[in-house]
């Protein structure tokens, strides 16, 4: 499993392969194959239209000449959920790649899926999804090297356990009080917290602009009026006729 550079993404239509895969690639720099799209690519038509051209049966042949013939290095690959009916197809990936079984329920596989036909799901006549389910189970977890259960997982968590199971380096996680406040020193080097301005509402961010301009505008105004620069922390008296200049001003 050390020298395989490549990933292969394995499960039912639906658990994942590919908007797993695509982001899974980004966090790991690999590039993305989905072996779909190649598919389509090679033939000149959609997925759906091959099907209903070739039968499933014909379709299974195509995908399993086209996985089998993959040559890719470095990459994340997301072939369709039938591709574990190829045996040809599956040599080479199990020989190319570390294999990784998207694992989900059946309920869930059901509820994240919409029209089983519009989405090109290989299936025979009369057979329920809950039929294939039971029949492709057993191949999925025949060829894992590893299976991450999917179960009540965000995607982002999915490709977490992903990584871990890799022995690759842990995305380094942001505290909830690092993403809300950023640390700001003060002009004496004492450092505190303020809201990172993504996290600040509307109202706050209006509230700080007004602050920051009536506060250039003091600064404006302090200057021409007590000449040049002015160091408040430094000169007390200075701050003290400055603050009794605004409270005038502003009455
Ligand atoms: N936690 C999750 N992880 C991955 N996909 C999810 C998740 N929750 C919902 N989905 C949805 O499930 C579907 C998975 O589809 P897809 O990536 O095409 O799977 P596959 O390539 O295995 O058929 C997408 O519509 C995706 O938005
Ligand atoms: O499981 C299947 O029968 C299929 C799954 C599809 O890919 P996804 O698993 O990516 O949806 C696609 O390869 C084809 O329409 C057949
Ligand atoms: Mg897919």
């Amino acid at each position: 499993m050390g020298k395989k550079t490549n990933i292969t993404l394995i499960g039912m239509p639906a658990s994942g392969k590919s908007s797993v895969g695509v982001v899974l690639a980004k966090r790991l720099g690999k590039k993305f194959v989905d072996t779909d799209i190649v598919i389509q690519e090679k033939h000149g038509k959609l997925l759906k239209e091959l099907i209903e051209e070739n039968g499933d049966d014909g379709f299974r042949e195509i995908e399993d000449e086209v996985n089998a013939s993959l040559d890719v290095s470095n990459s994340i690959i997301s072939p369709g959920g039938s591709v574990v009916y190829g045996q040809k197809a599956m040599k080479h990936l199990k020989e190319i790649s570390v294999i990784i079984y998207l694992q989900l329920s059946y309920t869930a596989i059901k509820s994240r899926l919409g029209d089983l036909r519009e989405r090109g799901i290989t299936l025979k006549d009369g057979q329920s999804l809950k039929d294939l389910y039971l029949e492709r189970t057993p191949l999925y977890e025949k060829y894992a090297d590893i299976t991450i259960n999917e179960m009540k997982k965000t995607l982002a968590k999915t490709i977490d356990e992903i990584c871990e199971k890799l022995g690759e380096k842990p995305r380094k996680k942001r505290s909830f009080k690092e993403k809300r406040f950023q640390k700001i020193t003060n002009s004496k080097g004492k450092q505190s917290r303020e809201k990172t301005d993504s996290t600040k509402s509307n109202k706050e961010r209006a509230d700080k602009k007004r602050f920051d301009n009536t506060k250039s505008v003091k600064e404006k105004s302090s200057r021409t009026r007590f000449g040049g620069e002015i160091n408040p922390q430094k000169n007390n008296v200075q701050r003290k006729n400055l603050k009794k200049y605004f409270k005038k001003n502003e009455n």
